[in-house]
């Protein structure tokens, strides 16, 4: 029979009515109770499920540390606020629980892959992997053809795109991009995720932050390789959590959307969220719902359940999930413990501290971010939005593997809700780049694998010198494996000129040898996805200069900007406004009452309506003034878009 502290603790987590289901058992069986036996006792809603998981994490957790029966449970706090902070973390050799290195170690035959997945000590900061997906029948049927070569033990893909020279002639002009992985269509999703999130998952039991973000172009296999994912790491963390000293540790998951630049909850309804900054720079996601999950069929019934809100929110009108970025977050939590004297009825319990965390990230279609001058004004912000979030996600990574200080996460509300993942030793993050290997989709393949090559550039920077004289990630490196790996003509190599020795050149050969130099810095790209259309000739139709044209699209990136940043001003002050009227409401409902009673001042009356009347003259002055401005900006980023368009045209 359960002991009276078990008991109280059910009651003090409102499963009173549940107090008679676990009469029969002892404590020992009841703290061994996993999520799929509570049914057995009559516990089938979701929030009681919660609930009995939460008190029997921490009565364990509270009669580990006293060596003794249970002291005193915790409650489940509903609806928490979820605490982006890095500070967060909590070590837990803090907590006296030492951390062994190898604690998969003593269970190899029970879990052998889990040990080849953490034969990496220490993860790198970053890993950029690169994946082809197979070219699909349909495809081949309209004539597509496999333009991708993978040289997985090189990590160097090869894209053969087909040009035609002026002549009409056709040549084929070869890219090579190197990266820490490139896996082929064959490669298992089992393999990719031993290559990418397994080494960090035990990271996350020595207080790590991790983030695996799927990148690509829409259909090519972001979700394919992102949703085993989470379920294959929930495998290894519950393989660790059923180790002595891991058992006060919970496996908490949320999940939620950006769609432009909102937050919903995947896992309640779609609720809208907000994010917001406390005093202490704190970023916090406001009501993000999360679960306490203690098996993979959990894990994956989470899944499922998120998956089906994306997929019902992608049906609604204007939406699409290709345009909005899922993130699944796992946050492993240790219970607090509880002080000698348990704590009073009716208190508050202390909320448990997160110990690591990862987030799993299906990026937009990176094409999206290209909708910036499309005919849909929504379909534009969108766009904006999207390109701003991959930039300042790029931009994160790269100061994170650069060890800078600042970390621009402030950049888009990508950024800013994953801040944890970015700061920090202990900071590690996985970026699988998903291409197609159509011909049809060479230019968005090249421009994810220059976004892929932009994410690690710095690291080469950092990379030994190969005995041969050549740094990986040198052009000439390149250029010889893509040589070496498919037969074919030459690959275009870059030629450099001195001034006096080009002018030595006729003329065709110097305009060969420019338009050469000029599809060379096109490859290394700007830093934008994607590349603005090359001009032929450098002058735009209707005589606009280059320049100029430049200026403009650099004005309407300000205006998507500041659109996208006043539009939740805007919508904030009308909702603080709206706030207002009620209170101004109340206080007339109050005057009239007051004017109706016998022997009211009259005087009084006209004085405070006056003034009521003029806080609400003021109110809508001021609102119709943001909404005024706000038009006008439409307006002008409206004609901008139009006249950038046709000139790109
Ligand atoms: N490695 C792979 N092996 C076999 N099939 C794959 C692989 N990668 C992707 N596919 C298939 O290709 C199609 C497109 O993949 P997926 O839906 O994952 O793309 P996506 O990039 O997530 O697209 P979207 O942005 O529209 O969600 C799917 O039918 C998927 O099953």
């Amino acid at each position: 029979m359960v002991s009276a502290i078990v008991v109280r603790g059910l009651e003090e987590a409102g499963l009173k009515k549940f107090v008679g289901a676990f009469a029969g058992i002892s404590d020992q069986a009841f703290l061994g109770l996993m999520m799929s036996d509570y049914a057995s006792h009559g516990v089938i809603d979701l929030e009681d499920k919660q609930r009995l998981f939460r008190l029997i994490k921490s009565i364990s957790a509270a009669s580990k540390l006293s060596g003794e029966a249970p002291s005193q449970p915790a409650v489940e706090r509903p609806n928490a606020l979820i605490d982006l902070d890095e500070n967060d973390g909590d070590l837990l050799s803090d907590a006296g629980v030492a951390f062994q290195l190898s604690p998969i170690a003593n269970q190899k035959a029970a879990a052998p892959s889990v040990a080849l997945a953490n034969n990496v000590d220490d993860p790198p900061k970053i890993r950029v992997v690169v994946r082809k997906r197979p070219i699909s029948k349909k495809e081949r049927e309209r004539g597509d053809e496999d333009v991708v070569d993978v040289l997985s033990k090189a990590g160097t893909v090869v894209v053969n795109e087909e040009k035609v020279k002026v002549d009409l002639t056709k040549y084929v002009e070869k890219h090579a991009f190197k990266f820490d992985e490139a896996l082929d269509e064959q490669v298992s999703n089992e393999a990719v995720y031993q290559l990418t999130v397994g080494p960090l998952v035990r990271t996350l039991f020595r207080s790590g932050r991790a983030s695996c973000f799927a990148y690509g172009q829409t259909g090519s296999g972001k979700t394919y390789t992102m949703s085993p994912l989470p379920i294959r790491a929930s495998a290894d963390i519950f393989t660790y959590m059923a180790q002595q000293q891991y058992r006060d540790i919970s496996l908490c998951v949320s999940c939620f959307e950006i769609y432009g630049n909102k937050v919903f909850d995947l896992l309640n309804q779609r609720k809208k969220l907000n994010i917001l900054e406390d005093g202490k720079r704190k970023v916090v996601v406001v009501g993000l719902k999360e679960f306490a999950v203690d098996d993979v069929e959990g894990v994956k019934a989470l899944i499922e359940e998120a998956s089906k809100q994306r997929s019902t929110g992608s049906t609604a009108a204007n939406s699409d999930s290709s345009r909005s970025h899922s993130i699944m977050q796992f946050a492993l939590k240790r219970a607090a413990p509880v002080a000698a004297g348990g704590f009073r009825r009716g208190e508050e319990p202390p909320e448990p501290r997160v110990v690591g965390k990862i987030s799993f990230i299906d990026l937009a279609g990176s094409e999206r971010g290209a909708d910036t001058y499309d005919n849909n004004r929504q379909t534009r912000l969108e766009g904006a939005e999207i390109n701003k979030s991959l930039l300042a996600l790029k931009e994160c990574i790269r100061a994170l593997d650069s060890d800078a200080r600042h970390v621009p996460f402030r950049g888009s509300k990508l950024t800013a809700v994953l801040r944890d993942s970015f700061v920090g030793d202990q900071a590690r993050t996985v970026m699988i780049a998903n291409i197609s290997p159509c011909s049809t989709s060479v230019e968005h393949t090249l421009n994810t694998l220059r976004y892929a090559d932009r994410v690690k550039e710095l690291r080469k920077d950092k990379a030994e010198r190969t005995p041969g004289g050549v740094t990986p990630g040198d052009d000439a490196y390149y250029a010889a494996v893509a040589r070496a790996a498919v037969p074919g003509p030459e690959p275009v190599e870059r030629e450099r000129f001195d001034q006096p020795e080009r002018e030595r050149l006729d003329q065709p050969e110097r305009e060969r040898f420019d338009q050469r130099d000029r599809d060379w810095e096109r490859d290394r790209g700007p830093d934008r996805y994607p590349s603005p259309p090359h001009q032929q000739g450098g002058c735009f139709v209707g005589g606009v200069g280059d320049a100029d044209a430049d200026a403009l699209a650099e004005r309407h990136d300000e205006l998507m900007d500041s659109i996208l940043l006043e539009e939740e001003n805007l919508v904030a002050f009308h909702r603080a406004k709206l706030e207002e009227d009620m209170e101004t409401m109340r206080q007339e409902m109050a005057l009239l009452q007051e004017v109706d009673k016998p022997g009211s001042e009259i005087d009084h009356y006209v004085e405070q309506m006056t003034a009521l009347l003029n806080i609400k003259r003021q109110g809508i002055q001021g609102l119709q003034a943001k909404l005024d401005a706000f038009k006008a900006k439409l307006r002008e980023e409206e004609a901008l878009s139009r006249t950038v368009h046709k000139i790109r045209a």
